[in-house]
């Protein structure tokens, strides 16, 4: 054999295994294992089904791999042969030495068995589990305890750097099933945690105390489901949180499966639709195979150990977290998820995390299962066309270690192993997909497409190259990759180099041969291309057509299937172009999807244009009938005001008219009255005349008597003419006077 595995060379970052499934399909099998002398097979070779007209000029390409396991090959092989009990104990961190991230991937086309591989079956468990297995066996009486208010909560709590919302499993798990499940598990001394520890906390977890129920902090999106689930009934303790069986359960997929006829388990353990509108499942109905006890890996014995797990998927380029308690959705259907960040933190400012995310301290492998279903049930999962039970997310299941000195109980140290569940990639024109599940499809192979691009420019640098790799394009490869090109400015000492990590690419041998040969191209460490013999004519304008700029990781070769020799040169581009058509066929793909998708998305913007537009119309019309409404009200209102004023107007005119009435009457009184007492002085008139006549009678008398005093005086020789002259004067120099002496 001219090619053989390439050594690992440290830099790389990748050890690449390829497992093949057992297949279903009546397909000709286009992928075929190469017999070894060695142990163990690590090339294959692909050969373009005949009947396919498309691929009959194709060549037949050959890639190794670390290792190739074949269909026979059963879940605790692979878990032993693969590296990831090594991967498990540099976590873990030898005695005294900080553990270093590590990362487990699986890749590959759509129901190839990624899935199957990482969670397992019913019968069988996935490597997640037997990796948990074996960190909980190799812990076991060095880990902290989980109970409710654990004393070493608040120091792990304060330790983290990501603004997580931690909890302990007993509290999380309880809170959310309300099943008393922790009773199921150590029942530890219940010690109520010290409330102090909210400060060391992100701002947006809550205190939640009560004298029953043990002070822990809940972030915001949990505390609805607690504080719905805690009973406050003082005598009801903890095991009297009311159980919200079905919330959870019904978290889920059924959303996106709608539609679907048959929808995913992406828990190998809730294979029956019908059980996952109940609790998860107990631990104990959980698969126990394939046995770990004799995988022994030797923790720091001077180190105590904490587990703490946290889940979260990528979905359309998102980061949403699996154990947020997004199972409330039922109960709360307009509550959305949240998108996470992928950022430098204060307390990271060195290193990318996911801030925000929920974590759970898991103090037993069967806490960390229940948490870990709980996980998967939330996980989006939509049936398309090419696999009814498809992932559609890609899933991050990360598993945090941290280690501390007992004695010291000094800082925590943290590292992390990260299996990657990626969602599987697919044909366009395979999948029967429509809408959103496009929409899906597109953002699938996209990010898939940038992951094969930073793959291949990882490898490449391995020949001595200096490519930069892209691997800001999409989440997937930032979240994959940041941490692996640590920025120049990153201090040594806070930072690890991560582990190698491990690639599991799956296939079906009689699969999808387009999109399984991409797969395979990017990923293989290695690849050489044998021609069949072309027609002259094409392979002149291949010559004169093939950029010469791609690079490829492969063995030049100058052998033909027909067995003829042809110039090296004419190979290389001949491989070249191939490369470089397959390259373009898949951004075509890509790009077709993109289109489909910006037409559906278009159709759905007009759609709801017009829906707004008339929505609008009948707003306006509403509006213009409250208007309506109101103008009248308005005119009425104001009809009755100026009514009210005029009439107000009219009673002060009447009173007015009254008083002025009144002030004529008086006065026309006063006048009559005033008349009357002119009256009442012209009255005495017949009394003037009676006194005038009394006047004359008495000056008659008078009269007389002077007539007699004259007759008298004249007898006594005095004028008689001389006194009446004197009496006349009297009378009319005053005459009242006159009178009045009179009257007296
Ligand atoms: N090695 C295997 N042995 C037996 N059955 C397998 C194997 N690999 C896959 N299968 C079966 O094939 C089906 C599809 O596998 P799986 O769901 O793991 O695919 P997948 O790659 O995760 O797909 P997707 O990306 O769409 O989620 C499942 O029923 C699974 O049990």
């Amino acid at each position: 054999m001219t090619m053989e595995p390439p050594p690992r060379p440290s830099s790389s970052l990748f050890d690449v295994y390829l497992r093949l499934r057992p297949s279903n399909s009546t397909n000709v099998r286009f992928l075929n294992v190469e017999e070894t002398e060695a142990a163990n097979p690590t090339h294959i070779t692909i050969k373009p089904p005949s009947n396919d007209n498309n691929n009959r000029k194709r060549a037949v390409e050959r890639f190794a791999f670390t290792r190739v396991f074949e269909e026979n090959a059963q879940q605790l092989e692979l878990f032993k042969d693969t590296g990831a009990v090594q991967l498990i104990e540099g976590v873990l961190g030898g005695k005294g030495s900080h553990g270093r991230d590590g990362l487990l991937a699986t890749l590959g086309v759509t129901g190839s068995g990624k899935s199957h591989t990482i969670l397992g079956t019913k019968s069988q468990r996935g490597l997640m589990q037997l990796t948990l297995d074996v960190l909980f066996q190799s812990t076991g009486s060095q880990l902290v305890q989980s109970f409710y208010g654990a004393p070493a909560f608040s120091s792990l709590a304060a330790a983290d750097v990501s603004e997580a919302h931690m909890f302990t499993a007993t509290a999380y798990l309880d809170s959310l099933y309300g099943d008393n499940q922790s009773e199921r598990f150590p029942s530890r001394a219940q010690t109520p945690m010290p409330v102090s520890h909210g400060s060391s906390i992100s701002s947006s977890a809550v205190s939640f105390k009560s004298p029953s129920f043990p002070s822990v902090l809940f972030s915001e999106n949990l505390y609805p489901i607690l504080k719905s689930t805690f009973d406050p009934r003082p005598s009801a303790g903890i095991h009297s949180i009311r159980p919200v069986t079905g919330t959870l359960s019904s978290i889920s997929r059924s959303a996106a499966n709608a539609g679907s006829p048959e929808k995913k388990d992406c828990s190998s353990f809730i294979t029956n639709p019908a059980s996952r509108s109940k609790n998860i499942p107990r631990p104990s109905a959980l698969p126990q195979n394939p046995s770990v006890h004799d995988i022994d890996i030797a923790a720091d014995p001077s180190a105590e150990y904490a587990v703490v797990v946290s889940m979260y998927e990528v979905y359309n380029d998102r980061i949403f977290d699996l154990l947020a308690g997004n199972a409330t959705k039922n109960k709360h259907p307009n509550l959305k998820r949240r998108a996470l960040l992928f950022k430098s933190t204060e307390q990271s400012p060195d290193r990318k995390v996911v801030a925000g995310l929920t974590k759970i301290i898991c103090g037993s492998l069967e806490e960390a299962l229940m948490v870990l279903e709980t996980g998967l049930m939330e996980r989006k999962v939509a049936g398309t066309g090419s696999n009814a039970v498809s992932s559609r997310s890609h899933g991050f299941f990360c598993i945090e270690v941290k280690k501390r000195n007992p004695q010291r109980k000094g800082p925590w140290s943290s590292s992390t192993l990260t299996i990657v569940d990626l969602a599987g990639s697919e044909r366009a024109r395979n999948a029967k997909t429509a809408g959103a599940t496009l929409a899906e499809a597109g953002k699938i192979n996209e990010s898939l497409m940038y992951l094969g691009q930073c793959m291949q420019m990882q490898s490449d640098n391995q020949d001595g190259s200096k490519n930069i790799v892209p691997f800001r394009q999409c989440k997937l490869t930032e979240l994959l990759f940041s941490n692996s090109f640590p920025s120049t400015h990153t201090r040594h000492t806070s930072y690890h180099q991560p582990q190698k990590s491990l690639m599991i690419v799956t296939a079906d041998p009689k699969g999808d041969f387009n999109a399984t040969s991409q797969i395979l191209r990017y990923s293989a460490l290695a690849r050489e291309v044998t021609v069949p013999r072309i027609p002259s004519t094409t392979s002149t304008i291949l010559s004169s057509t093939a950029p010469t700029s791609t690079s490829h990781k492969h063995s030049s070769s100058s052998t033909t299937t027909s067995g003829r020799s042809t110039p090296s040169h004419l190979l290389e581009e001949l491989e070249a172009a191939h490369a470089s058509i397959a390259h373009l066929t898949s951004e075509i793909e890509i790009f077709a999807l993109r289109l489909t998708e910006e037409s559906a998305r278009r159709k759905a913007a007009e759609a709801s244009w017009r829906a707004a537009e008339s929505h609008m119309a009948d707003i306006e019309a509403e509006i213009r009938d409250e208007c309506h409404v109101d103008m009248e009200a308005a005119v009425a209102a104001e009809r009755r005001r100026w009514q009210a004023a005029w009439d107000s107007e009219a009673d002060n005119n009447e009173v007015h008219m009254d008083k002025k009435i009144d002030v004529v009457i008086q006065a026309t009184r006063a006048q009559m009255a005033a008349e009357k007492e002119i009256q009442i002085f012209e009255d005495p008139e017949p009394r003037v005349t009676e006194r005038v006549r009394e006047l004359e009678r008495e000056n008659e008398v008078l009269r007389a008597r002077l007539e007699r005093a004259e007759r008298e005086g004249v007898n006594r020789t005095a004028s008689p003419v001389k006194k009446m002259r004197v009496l006349k004067a009297k009378r009319w120099e005053d005459p009242d006077k006159t009178l009045g002496m009179d009257s007296d």
